[in-house]
């Protein structure tokens, strides 16, 4: 795939909910390749704007017709075709998988399978071939979860259980990898260690789309962030741009001072 096709365009996209605008009046393009970070305060909007990709919240519609939303170039998808282009992991889908009295008890190699139908544990082995066990190894060997194949999701640690949803959002070799704040829970040593298995799926080609409101998650190999705040986009572009005190201060509406150190961002709250 050409680095220059779009994963997300967004035209001018609103959404509404309860009779007020959660987004309003989106416009950007994050293309192949382009490994960018979405940040902003809680309630923002990063959540909203990722389920716009993943088309589980949609737009107002245009007056004249013309499209809002368009994912790797497409107005419309079939939602499973869609999500085999899509790595997500969010730790949303962590809770749902711990809530779900069904699947909780599936070992790693089980989840990382049910990736294959864009389903949270759900399958029947009876469609799962040595092809695909395969390339579910060699997604558990890739976030270094080998050694956890067997072992069940309820025994694990947050840590553990992130890395095999990394693993199940790589099984089926999807253009991007959608992170949704997905390091919430984890230790310090488990966040550094999360963040070290996408810096290598980054670099590995992998395009990384991270939402957070971690600074420090800005792994180095992000080249673009894009500020939310309160549904609009409050600055976009390189990094060391974007990632100035003043932005930052503006958009969280608090006082914020950012250093960078070693390609990291550190943030400090006071001017
Ligand atoms: N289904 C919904 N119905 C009504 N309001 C909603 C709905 N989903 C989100 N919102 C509101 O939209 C705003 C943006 O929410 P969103 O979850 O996108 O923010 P966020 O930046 O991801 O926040 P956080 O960092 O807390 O996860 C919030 O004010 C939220 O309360």
């Amino acid at each position: 795939m050409s680095s220059h096709q779009t994963i997300l365009e967004l035209d001018d996209a609103s959404v509404m909910r309860d009779g007020r605008y959660i987004l309003d009046g989106l416009t950007l393009a994050i293309h192949c390749g382009e490994h960018t970070a979405i940040i902003g305060a809680n309630g923002s909007g990063k959540s909203t704007l990722m389920k716009l990709l993943t088309l589980q919240h949609y737009p107002l519609a245009h007056v004249d017709g013309t499209p809002s939303v368009r994912v790797f170039g497409r107005e419309r998808w079939d939602v499973f075709a869609l999500r085999r282009q899509l790595g997500i992991v969010s730790s949303d889908m962590h809770l749902a998988l711990l809530d779900a009295h069904a699947v909780n008890h599936l070992s790693a190699l089980d989840i990382v399978l049910s990736g294959f139908f864009a389903s949270l544990g759900y399958f029947e082995q009876a469609q799962i071939d040595d092809s695909m066990r395969e390339r579910a190894y060699a997604a558990l060997n890739n976030v270094g979860a080998l050694a956890l194949a067997q072992k069940s999701l309820d025994c694990m640690s947050t840590g553990e259980a992130r890395r095999v949803l990394i693993a199940r959002a790589l099984v089926h070799e999807p253009q991007a990898l959608i992170l949704d704040e997905p390091t919430t829970g984890l230790d310090l040593v488990a966040r550094f260690g999360f963040m070290q298995i996408v810096r290598n799926l980054a670099r590995q080609g992998r395009t990384v789309i991270l939402v957070t409101h971690h600074f420090d998650e800005v792994i180095p190999e992000i080249q673009r962030v894009i500020l939310l705040r309160h549904g609009r986009i409050a600055a976009d572009g390189a990094k060391a741009e974007v990632l100035q005190s003043a932005s930052v201060s503006a958009a969280f509406e608090h006082a914020i001072t950012l250093h960078e150190s070693h390609g990291y961002y550190h943030a400090q709250l006071g001017g």
